[in-house]
């Protein structure tokens, strides 16, 4: 097959999009490096050609969805010398947004969703990354990162706990068999939310920043602001626990403003993260489950969020229960929806049923100058996964 004749069908077929309530994520197979560094195509065998090339990742605001929707039409379908795709090719999609927005798609776009399920999506997609990403998963904790070696044979069952706007708590006992069994409404949407109504903040960025900068004492009232400054050992909390997040503001007599906006942002980190490690915690204890993986892109690689989610699984499974962190944390349900073209056949006639990842590489796409792809990666926006994938 001439990669240049396949080159249109094949950028359009491999791109699978997860539309969430505050973020798109798209994954799509860039087999000439074009939309992503030092890729390369090639090698044909036996009627069936194996492209090689990178799945590579980009994320926009899902308010902005016209970036997005520019985007595709730039990178992919411009890409390839057509302005709209005329209801030909169908691409998978998941995510509440697959449905909101499918006829904007077709409309703008030509392009038809086939739509995968959400929860299924980001299952498929974190089995497929702890089966074939090498150093995918990792630990943290008291600011050590340890990649952990996942035995396929004993993967089953997990934890995954997705951290998006609102959080999924899902049960993995392998491959397509799962149940997703809590959630809760406090999320990355609540943390980012609340966040600009109390920092006057713009962006997710930007409460992160001023998170980095804060101390969550000044505003979260601690046991030992309870008991004197000693610790409650007898029930095991020590002085420096927090007793009650945003509980000084109870008695300080002071306004909003007279809070530094860092303050306020590192304590609703510490609360939402501090509570969804608590209920993915009790959600592992009630069905006897050692092993939780935390994704969504609220943890967005950010340390004090990992460690503070690890520290409260933890101190509540009091040593048990493992807190695990995944490279591609943001692009489960992406991922996901991408791996389910190798199900069924194609309209464009290709069939990725195959992907082989020798290794995955420290660059990628950035969402903030999707111009000008490839770009190095920032804060672990999603690092290129190299991959073949084979063309019947
Ligand atoms: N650049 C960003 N802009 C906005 N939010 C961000 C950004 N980076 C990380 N986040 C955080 O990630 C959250 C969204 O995560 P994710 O994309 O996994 O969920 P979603 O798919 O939009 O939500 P849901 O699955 O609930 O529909 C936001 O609510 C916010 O806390
Ligand atoms: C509604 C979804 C699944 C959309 O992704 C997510 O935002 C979520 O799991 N929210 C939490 C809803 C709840 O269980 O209370």
């Amino acid at each position: 097959m001439d990669p240049k004749d396949s080159r249109f069908s094949t950028q359009i077929s491999h791109l699978a999009l997860d539309i969430g309530g505050t973020l798109i994520k798209l994954v799509y197979f860039s087999p000439n490096g074009d939309n992503c560094e030092d890729g390369s195509i090639v090698v044909g065998n036996n009627g069936c050609s194996v492209v090689q090339g990178r799945l590579c990742f980009a994320k926009f605001e899902t308010r902005k969805i016209d970036d997005c929707l520019d985007f595709i039409r730039l990178n992919i379908l411009q890409h390839s010398g057509v302005q709209h795709a005329r209801d030909k090719f169908s691409v998978k999609a998941t995510g509440g947004g697959a449905f909101k927005f499918a006829d904007l798609f077709k409309e703008k776009l030509g392009i038809v969703f086939d739509k995968e399920d959400e929860m299924h999506s980001l299952v498929c997609g974190v089995n497929f990354l702890l089966k074939t990403v090498p150093r995918e998963a990792f630990t943290y904790l008291d600011g050590q990162k340890e990649f952990v070696q996942i035995d396929h044979n004993d993967l089953y069952p997990y934890l995954l706990v997705n951290i998006g706007s609102g959080v999924s708590m899902i049960k993995v006992d392998g491959d397509g068999k799962y149940e997703r069994i809590s959630g809760t409404s406090l999320g990355g949407g609540t943390f980012l939310g609340l966040g600009k109504l109390l920092t006057k903040c713009k962006s997710f960025d930007e409460l992160l920043e001023l998170s980095h900068q804060g101390n969550n004492r000044v505003i979260d009232m601690l046991v030992g602001d309870i008991y004197g400054g000693t610790d409650y050992s007898k029930i095991g909390l020590s002085s420096t626990a927090i007793a009650s997040s945003f509980g000084k503001a109870i008695s300080d007599g002071k306004e909003l403003e007279d809070y530094q906006p860092e303050d306020v942002a590192r304590s609703l980190l510490r609360m939402i993260s501090n509570n969804i490690g608590q209920i993915a915690y009790l959600n592992a204890l009630r069905f006897g489950l050692k092993r939780i993986f935390f994704g969504g892109f609220f943890i967005r690689g950010l340390e004090y969020t990992m460690d503070t989610i690890s520290v409260a699984v933890h101190f509540w499974s009091r040593g048990e229960a493992k807190a695990m962190f995944l490279r591609h944390e943001g692009f489960l349900g992406a991922l996901g929806a991408f791996t389910s073209y190798k199900d069924q056949s194609h309209s464009t006639d290709l069939k990725p049923h195959h992907h082989t990842v020798e290794r995955a590489v420290v660059k990628c796409s950035d969402d903030d100058s999707f111009r000008h792809i490839p770009v190095t990666a920032n804060v672990n926006d999603g690092e290129a996964i190299e991959c073949s994938i084979n063309l019947v």
